[in-house]
């Protein structure tokens, strides 16, 4: 496999260049990757051991590249993007190596090919509106919400686990096809400061930065405690200090830091983790945030990282094991890649990976969104609905214009 990155001249919006309706795409504050066509796909079958079966196929089609990197930065020369499922009981885990790859970072532009490139680059598809999205009735599967929202307390109460992080999902059918083009410029514009993501049909704009790895830095964004925007900037910022003060959000976000912590601190020969949270305010909701950070004790790729981290008390709960068993019993649903996983890897073993949440998995006319929300001993399961609701509306929004 004939790999080549060279500098190109700024293109501009990046997502604009995209010739394809499914294309990949990493994009945060306007830098970052996006690609097409297909050099090499890997589907993983349901297992534990996804993540180890991705690190091998990795290291033949990367490692054995003839790579001609003009460039040398993180994210130049042969990428891989991925995303994994949540529970490794589920199917549909994938790794793609693009064929054309366009990148930015640190004000330099180039452009990688991997082997011959002409067919990918020759097929341009015109962007094409959803037009009219019908969602399916909403009502019972609200109510599903708010039951097992309300056994999962009880459970909590009955001390088998402290959090778990119960999602639904929302299915929409739109008149056209979706292009996933559409909605990756809508959530890069509307949610900058996340990372909007494309992925084999996984679409998303997520503000949850699961690990990214650059040389031997490590860094990760822990969210977990939520609440809605106000309608005034007094309201919005009286809400955001309820959640600064909230005992729930509080301890709802420690069992997420927590766990990033465990999972990094034997990989790392230093790992800060702020003491308190900060507030992140996205145009839907306010999170509580920890920005870790740290310094590798080895040679760790990026996506040992992931399977390290996979999955965090952000998205599963405490502990781990219990918690995705309760998941399993109480949601009556397959996440699919929902809260897995989802990123870019290149040979060098940097790389960018997110939770995939805010997120839609699309298939031809048809759309299914996730939202969740962390389950704690005193969570309302009105609260909690209302809660996934504001998580979906940036999904649905990107489906509607
Ligand atoms: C599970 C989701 O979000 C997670 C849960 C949060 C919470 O419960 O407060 C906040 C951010 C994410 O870690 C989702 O968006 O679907």
């Amino acid at each position: 496999m004939a790999v080549r990155s060279v500098e190109v001249p700024d293109p501009g919006d990046l997502l604009t260049r995209l010739p394809v309706p499914s294309p990949y795409a990493w994009i945060h504050r306007g830098d970052g990757l996006v690609a097409w066509g297909e050099a090499a796909r890997l589907t993983l079958p349901p297992g534990e051991d996804r993540f180890e079966r991705a690190r091998r196929w990795l290291d033949r089609v990367l490692g054995g590249a003839d790579i001609d990197d003009r460039v040398g930065l993180p994210g130049s020369g042969p990428v891989a993007f991925g995303s994994f499922t949540f529970d490794p009981r589920s199917a549909g885990s994938v790794l793609v190596v693009p064929r054309v790859i366009l990148a930015r970072r640190d004000g330099r532009t180039w452009c990688t090919t991997v082997g011959d490139a002409q067919d990918a680059a020759r097929l341009v598809h015109p962007l094409l509106d959803p037009g009219a999205v019908r969602w399916d009735d909403d009502a019972d599967c609200a109510r599903h919400y708010e039951q097992a929202v309300a056994q999962a307390v009880q459970e909590i109460r009955a001390d088998k686990l402290g959090k778990v992080v119960l999602a639904r999902d929302l299915r929409a059918r739109a008149e056209h096809p979706i292009d996933a083009r559409i909605l990756l410029n809508r959530l890069s514009t509307r949610y900058p400061e996340c990372y909007t993501f494309s992925c084999a049909g996984l679409v998303g704009a997520t503000p949850e930065l699961l690990v990214r790895h650059t040389g031997q830095a490590v860094e990760s964004l822990v969210l977990a405690g939520t609440t809605r925007r106000g309608a005034t900037p007094e309201e919005d910022a009286a809400l955001g200090a309820a959640l600064m003060n909230s005992a729930k959000d509080r301890s709802e976000h420690v069992y997420a830091v927590e766990s990033v912590r465990a999972a990094l601190t034997p990989l790392t020969r230093r790992l800060d983790v702020p003491e308190e949270p900060e507030l992140l305010v996205l145009p839907n909701v306010q999170h509580l945030a920890s920005p870790v950070s740290g310094e590798l004790a080895d040679g760790s790729s990026v996506l040992d990282l992931v399977a390290a981290l996979h999955p965090t008390a952000a998205v599963c709960g405490t502990p781990s094991d219990v918690a995705m068993e309760a998941i399993r019993g109480l949601e009556g649903m397959d996440r699919g890649r929902y809260a897995g996983p989802v990123g870019w890897i290149d040979a060098r073993g940097d790389g960018e990976w997110g939770i995939a949440l805010r997120s839609a998995e699309i298939d031809g006319h048809d759309a299914r969104l996730f939202a969740g929300c962390g389950i704690m001993a005193d969570s309302s399961p009105a609260a909690e609905l209302a809660e996934a609701q504001a998580k979906l509306r940036a999904m649905q929004d990107a489906l509607e214009g």
